[in-house]
């Protein structure tokens, strides 16, 4: 536990509305505990983020050890100025990706050894791990679909262009780990609509946060709304 905050993050491929519904549980939550709720996002969840970000996503290629190392060096400044001050205030964290991501892409899609990844990442945080992972799931060609149909898309990045096969693996491996460790992941069916998804994340971490579910609520949940980030600006 990373008591007295509490540490939340969001997994799963591109569009598969990680943020959306992070944002609809950061608002939730903070109505119904009081606390602070810190919304956060990697890669670039912070200045040097933002600059790291685009050299991994939109910059020269690169082989699958500098793209590792470079995601583990967002992470490192991330969850120095930005998570662990925020969990020893005793914030909600709410993050959209953390180190499953790495071990998904960097291990699942680019073939690096997953226990390398994971270590790396765990060095990089001094062992920092997520109380709760919501993992959104969805088929790669319905997400790449919706992304498409996003008002705010733009240029496929390095990542994206990596073909069917690579995301394939990567939602594999993102089911996996999920399967591995029940007692950290939450696994939900991400084509269900907005709302649903939403309410069932609240059935379900209220029954691991010890909070009374308040499934009516999340009727009003909002209707989709792309992209938005709170810990810093919108991310290129
Ligand atoms: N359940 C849903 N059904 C249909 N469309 C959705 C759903 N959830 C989100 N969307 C839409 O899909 C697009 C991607 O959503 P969102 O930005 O929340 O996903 P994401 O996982 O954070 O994406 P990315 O990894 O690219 O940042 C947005 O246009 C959003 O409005
Ligand atoms: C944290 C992290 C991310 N990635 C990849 C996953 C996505 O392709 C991008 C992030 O873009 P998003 O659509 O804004 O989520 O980066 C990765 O490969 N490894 C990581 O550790």
């Amino acid at each position: 536990m990373n008591a007295p905050g509490y540490f939340i993050s969001f997994e799963g491929g591109e569009g598969v509305g990680k943020s959306t519904q992070s944002r609809l549980l950061g608002d939730w939550l903070a109505g119904l505990t009081g606390r602070e709720v810190v919304l956060t996002f990697e890669p670039g969840g912070t200045a040097l983020g933002k600059e790291l970000r685009a050299a991994v996503m939109h910059g020269q290629d690169m082989g699958p050890r500098a793209e590792a190392l470079i995601y583990a060096a967002d992470r490192a400044h991330h969850v120095e100025t930005v998570v662990r001050p925020a969990l020893e205030r005793g914030a909600v964290v709410i993050t959209d990706r953390y180190l499953d991501s790495s071990v998904a892409y960097q291990s699942g899609g680019r073939d690096l050894p997953g226990h390398e990844v994971e270590h790396l990442s765990l060095w990089a945080t001094k062992g920092l791990r997520p109380d709760i992972t919501v993992l959104l799931d969805l088929e790669p060609r319905v997400a790449a679909a919706r992304r498409a149909a996003a008002e705010d898309k733009g240029a496929l990045d390095r990542l994206e262009r990596a073909g069917l096969d690579f995301h394939t693996r990567v939602r594999d491996t993102f089911l996996q780990r999920a399967a591995a460790e029940p007692g950290r992941w939450v696994v939900i069916d991400a084509a269900a609509p907005v709302a649903d998804i939403q309410a069932q994340i609240r059935v379900d971490l209220s029954a691991r946060l010890g909070l009374t579910p308040v499934v009516a609520e999340a009727s009003s949940a909002a209707e989709p709304a792309g992209g938005t980030r709170t810990a810093d600006e919108d991310p290129a």
